[in-house]
């Protein structure tokens, strides 16, 4: 099925596949990727899942600048509610593949001009293994911070020097990390240390095989800004109490091309495409509130829910706090709410479904974020320069938080939801006077004029590598 606008033109237009992991944290960054690829005179396709594409068929109205959504079946029911990574996991290694085979071929022998390209998110590395059989060349995507990605290539050094163990359990609580030129880190930090002993161990062998993979990759495309790792030192913790990892970073392959944040694209404001339909009423309930009162509070779209004891809670604090509020809140997760709680808050805040974030985030109402810490969501922040209180649950969320609180010092972490927690954050983020010139300058640093230009300058230069492989195919076909 296929969906969006193809830019109307009579030239042949070389394709670029996109494969981003089904989550709307990956597919939004996917299709500014595409945007970009569009403006080089390519024609770029990005590949869901059947049950992806669904939902941003009946949610998104936008035409998408140029860029097509293509869908390949993935034997799963999205219907029956979310779908748990495992599910995605098995769709993505035993279903996906051959289908992802047949549209590439069939798109190659395409009159219209051949595939020059796929560009794979790394947690969707099965698409590797695919590009390799066809022949295509294939480029890496990493949808986070480049700290986030050399966590995960340190892995074997972490277990060959006994930090974790073969299973990826920290050997020792608290252990503090030290990877070159970045804040340290704590084992508890470690993107796989999510739910059960079992998911815990399954998760690192996700990301074992998606290092495995991805050795054989030229390129990487980084959904983050240049530069990151100038100044990674905020925590003073002695450097004698960590336990280094030396040899980071470790591999001269793939060359890494920051292209980020792609939430702000400047090339286009089209706008992301929606896996679930937006309550655009709260923009206009913001327009009644006073500047700089609101609290907007969103987990994002990935992940596990919190829990109904902490919505519980957290849902009883925001009353407490008496100040207006946006929170966003998936039907699902909405047994744990007190009874009444939506009848009785009604006057005070918003409870929504899906929200318009960054329309929310760019309001002058709008003082505080309560956030989980997904990257998306952290750029978007940086954007609108509103200030942070984190509550990171999942995965990377952990190492953004440290980002956040130690290194740029935008925000503060949360240590639980309870009122007397949020209230202390919320002085110490409300008292901090420095904090608004430390968001401009982190703006200023991920998205200001020179970042923006070494942005635009990164993605050309992998446009050059890329059409010189295509010479180099072109001339051994001759
Ligand atoms: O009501 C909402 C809530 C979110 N968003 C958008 O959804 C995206 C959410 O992205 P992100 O903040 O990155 O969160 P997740 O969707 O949870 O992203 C997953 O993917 C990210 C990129 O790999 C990781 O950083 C996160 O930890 C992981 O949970 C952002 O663009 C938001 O603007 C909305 O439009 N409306």
């Amino acid at each position: 099925m296929v969906m969006g606008m193809g830019v109307e033109c009579n030239m042949k237009r070389p394709k670029v596949l996109l494969v981003p992991y089904p989550a709307q944290g990956h597919v939004n960054p996917m299709l500014k990727l595409g945007l970009a690829f569009v403006s080089h005179g390519f024609e770029p396709i990005i590949v869901t899942p059947e049950f992806i594409h669904r939902r941003i068929a009946a949610n998104t109205d936008a035409d998408n600048g140029g860029v097509r959504f293509v869908s390949i079946p993935d034997g799963l029911d999205g219907e029956k509610g979310p779908l748990d990574f495992f599910a995605i996991e098995k769709s993505m290694e035993n279903v996906m593949p051959i289908y992802l085979e047949s549209l590439l071929r069939e798109l190659d022998e395409d009159d219209d001009g051949k595939v020059a390209c796929l560009v794979i998110d790394l947690l969707a590395s099965w698409a590797i293994q695919v590009a390799e059989r066809c022949g295509v060349p294939a480029a890496g995507f990493w949808p986070a911070m480049q700290a986030t990605y050399r966590l995960i290539t340190a892995i074997p050094e972490m277990i060959h020097s006994d930090l974790i163990s073969e299973t990826g359990c920290p050997r020792h609580q608290g252990t503090v990390l030290s990877l070159p030129s970045q804040p340290l880190l704590s084992t508890e930090d470690l993107p796989w240390l999510i739910g059960t002993q079992a998911s815990r161990k399954a998760r690192l062998k996700f990301w074992t095989r998606t290092l495995e993979r991805s050795t054989a990759l030229p390129w990487l495309l980084l959904n983050s800004f240049p530069r990151e790792f100038i100044d990674g030192d905020g925590d003073s913790v002695d450097e004698h109490e960590a336990d280094h990892i030396s040899t980071t970073p470790p591999r001269t392959n793939p060359i890494i091309f920051p292209v980020g944040p792609l939430s702000k694209s400047s090339l286009t404001t089209t706008k992301n495409p929606s896996f679930w339909r937006e309550d655009t009423s709260c923009l206009d309930w913001l327009n009644h509130q006073k500047s700089n009162s609101v609290i907007y509070i969103s987990f994002g779209s990935w992940v596990s829910p919190i829990g109904d004891a902490k919505i519980k809670t957290l849902a009883l604090t925001l009353e407490s706090l008496n100040r207006p509020f946006i929170w966003v809140l998936a039907d699902s997760w909405r047994q744990g709410l007190p009874d009444g709680y939506s009848e009785r808050v009604s006057k005070q805040g918003k409870l929504v479904s899906w929200a318009p974030q960054l329309q929310i985030l760019q309001h002058e109402a709008v003082g505080l974020y309560i956030t989980h810490c997904g990257w998306n969501s952290t750029m978007e922040a940086i954007q609108c320069r509103k200030r942070l209180l984190c509550y990171p649950v999942a995965g990377d969320q952990f190492v953004n938080c440290k980002y956040i609180v130690k290194v740029w010092k935008i925000g503060v972490k949360m240590n639980g939801l309870g009122l007397k927690d949020v209230e202390e954050a919320v002085k110490k983020v409300t008292e901090d006077e420095e904090m608004e010139g430390r968001l401009m300058n982190i703006y200023q640093r991920t998205m200001g004029e020179e970042a923006s230009s070494r942005v635009v300058g990164n993605f050309k230069d992998f446009i050059c590598g890329l059409n010189r492989v295509q010479r180099c195919k072109d001339d051994k076909t001759l």
